[in-house]
């Protein structure tokens, strides 16, 4: 496919949805390609149901591996109805998170095994990965202190009300995956203002793809 496709990921309040809102505008007005912008889990009616499904906090039954697999199933309706053909037409699709999530998260988090969630994934996926990943990089108490400030202005949701251990082996899981990646993953450092993470991440855009300005 002659798109590209770029995944921001991270843990919970890295702050991905606020840069990525910040970033769109200035991409569209920049880059020589038609920018879709979309997210995960969701990014189409029936993965967005699923999403409701997976992060409703009375589905507190919920069993690992059910969880891992609603996120494959999200991912894969997700990634035929809107991601291929957005590639295939191509444009420049940014998604915040993918398939490094389902690793970091199922993997290593609810300990199933990264390589068991890696196989699921390549199911899912047909193997399809992100040209470009932004690893946007804050200690996991920094992302929890964030999201518990501003509760009023988003959706407190079930994977938010894991004990700070989680979203720790989430982070460290993550670091993993950049020293394993080096070639795809690019760490941001996202301690700083949203305006300095948002110019980190579209400064390596232009670094990777620079034909495409
Ligand atoms: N660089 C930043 N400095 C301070 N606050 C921030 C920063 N980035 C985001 N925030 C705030 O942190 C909260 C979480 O941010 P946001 O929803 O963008 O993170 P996220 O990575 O998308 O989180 P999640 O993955 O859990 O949805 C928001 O209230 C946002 O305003
Ligand atoms: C794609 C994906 C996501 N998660 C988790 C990460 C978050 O806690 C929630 C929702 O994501 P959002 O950034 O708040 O929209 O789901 C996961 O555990 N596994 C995944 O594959």
């Amino acid at each position: 496919m002659a798109g590209i496709f770029i995944t921001v990921e991270g843990p919970d309040g890295a702050g991905k949805t606020s840069v990525l809102r910040e970033l769109l505008p200035l991409l569209e007005s920049t880059i020589k390609m038609n920018v879709v912008a979309t997210r995960e889990p969701g990014g189409s009616r029936i993965a967005e149901e699923i999403r409701e499904l997976i992060l409703n906090p009375q589905n507190t039954e919920m069993d690992i591996r059910t969880e891992a697999l609603l996120y494959a199933a999200a991912r894969r309706q997700h990634l035929i109805e809107r991601i291929n053909p957005a590639l295939a037409k191509d444009a420049l699709v940014i998604c915040d998170r993918f398939v490094d999530s389902s690793l970091a998260y199922q993997g290593a988090a609810r300990g199933i095994g990264i390589s068991e969630v890696a196989a699921i994934n390549h199911f899912a996926t047909d193997g399809v990965t992100p040209d470009l990943t932004l690893y946007l990089d804050v200690e996991a108490s920094v992302g929890i202190e964030r999201i518990n400030r501003n509760k009023e202005t988003r959706q407190f949701d079930r994977l938010d009300q894991e004990k700070l251990e989680f979203h720790e082996a989430v982070r460290a899981a993550y670091l993993t995956l950049v020293a394993e990646n080096p070639a795809r993953i690019t760490l941001i450092d996202a301690s700083g203002t949203i305006e300095e993470v948002v110019a980190a991440c579209l400064d390596q855009i232009k670094r990777v793809f620079p034909t495409k300005f």
